[in-house]
């Protein structure tokens, strides 16, 4: 029998639920999708779209910044209100919510949320500061609301449960990494198995013979290499302030620039972090850095439409491309240049086409080339598109990167979330 999954994909600056028929062990059909934008960048904005067609694009839905929690509320009032989702007249008729839950810890499959489940998620709360306490309210309303669904978490970093030991250690204490289960997590990784699936399917390999370095660029940027279908090294870590910079993140600094963002930090003792309390200080990194502090936007597209203009938002675009360039070199050697392609996805990724050709420019000498008119071109149709020039060593691919397809198939794949 079919059932209806929603999947919710709540991340840092949008929430966004995709609805599906589906039946056990089938590809699910996706029905509608709808996201609200700019939860802490107003204008609120929701694009709805039933059946592939557009029904709102950019409405703006309010002036004030607002939770995740409120975000999912408009959205599923969206959802039952819309006469024409014939599928889903009240939230009754919703059978499965896959939930994208950022920091999952040691989990490396999806979960069946239980009181258990949530209490674990909640423990986590600190290692995803943007992102698990946001999602936990609306998985306490799934749970309250929904009375027919199952509820499944999916996790961002159960993609990276392979990474190598001496790739996910840090230099530091042993006993106090292993009582505090202190190393590299990384995320996106519901976003890196859609990409290494599609990318592999795109280039007509077996998934488990893919070597990819894969970047997916939104609110949130991280870098990814993929060995063997495998995350092998990823940018983000304990938590995903590590790595690339974000819209609000400032990706990695040297940690001791901690102690010296503060006048008296020059006279270092405990109490010179009296007005910087630690977790303040993560604040910061996590909120109010990244391009929005270079440039007053969060907006990726602003910042490659006036960087002619403006030399702040100049100096945030080379930032990125440069931190970029950084990762994707290191990967490279990492992978000893077995590198079937490299694929941008995300907001960023898949619009940012300047981003795209000032990245790959800087890799000409790893044998990257683009092809100007491709990387130009809209491409919306295609899930994965080539944009490389000829005669490449290696590919240069755009993914439509799709989480919330991503978790909604594992669903579907999995009879004990039935
Ligand atoms: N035309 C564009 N070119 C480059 N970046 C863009 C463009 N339009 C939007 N963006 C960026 O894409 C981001 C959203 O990407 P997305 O992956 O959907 O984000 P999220 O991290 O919220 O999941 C926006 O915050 C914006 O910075
Ligand atoms: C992990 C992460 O940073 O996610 P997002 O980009 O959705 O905020
Ligand atoms: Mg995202």
């Amino acid at each position: 029998m079919a059932r209806i999954i929603l999947s919710v994909n709540a991340g840092s600056s949008s929430v966004k639920v995709s609805v599906y028929s589906a039946e056990l062990h089938q590809s699910p059909v996706q029905l509608a999708e709808a996201q609200v934008s700019g939860l802490s960048a107003p204008p609120v904005q929701l694009t709805y779209a039933r059946d592939g067609k557009t029904v709102a694009k950019n409405k703006e839905v309010g002036r004030e910044a607002i939770s995740q929690s409120d975000a999912f509320d408009i959205l599923v009032k969206t959802l039952v209100d819309d006469a024409d989702l014939t599928q889903i007249k009240s939230k009754d008729d919703v059978g499965i919510i896959c939930h994208r839950i950022v920091h999952g810890g040691d989990f490396s499959r999806p979960q069946l949320i239980t009181t258990e489940t949530k209490n674990h998620i909640e423990d986590l709360n600190d290692l995803a500061p943007l992102h698990n306490a946001n999602s936990l309210p609306i998985v306490r309303a799934c749970l309250r609301d929904f009375s027919a669904a199952r509820n499944v978490a999916c996790f961002d970093s159960q993609f990276h449960s392979t990474l190598p030991p001496h790739i996910r250690t840090y230099p530091i204490d042993p006993d106090i990494t292993k009582r505090n289960r202190l190393r590299k997590y990384g995320f996106h990784g519901i976003s890196y198995a859609f990409i290494t699936r599609t990318a592999a399917e795109f280039l007509g390999k077996p998934r488990d013979r893919v070597n990819l370095i894969a970047l997916h660029l939104g609110s949130g940027s991280s870098a990814c290499a993929i060995k063997g279908g495998k995350s092998w090294d990823t940018s983000m870590g304990l938590t995903p302030l590590a790595g690339l910079p974000g819209a609000t993140r400032s990706g990695s600094v040297d940690p001791s620039l901690v102690f010296h963002y503060v006048a008296n930090a020059g006279r270092l003792s405990s109490s010179s972090t009296k007005d910087l309390h630690i977790s303040r200080a993560e604040e910061i990194l996590n909120k109010d850095a990244g391009w929005k502090a270079l440039t007053g936007t969060t907006d990726f597209g602003d910042i490659i439409a006036s960087s002619s203009s403006s030399p702040e938002k100049k100096l945030a675009f080379d930032l990125v491309v440069d931190r970029i360039c950084g990762f994707v070199g290191s990967y490279y050697v990492s992978l000893h240049g077995q590198v079937d392609a490299l694929v941008f996805a995300g907001g960023i990724g898949e619009k940012g086409a300047e981003l795209r050709a000032a990245v790959v420019g800087h890799l000409a000498c790893l044998g990257f080339k683009l092809d100007e008119g491709k990387n130009e071109a809209e491409g919306k149709e295609a899930v994965v598109r080539d944009i490389s020039g000829e005669e490449v060593r290696h590919r240069v691919l755009v993914c439509q990167t799709d989480e919330q397809m991503e978790m909604a198939k594992t669903c579907a794949e999995e009879e004990e979330f039935w």
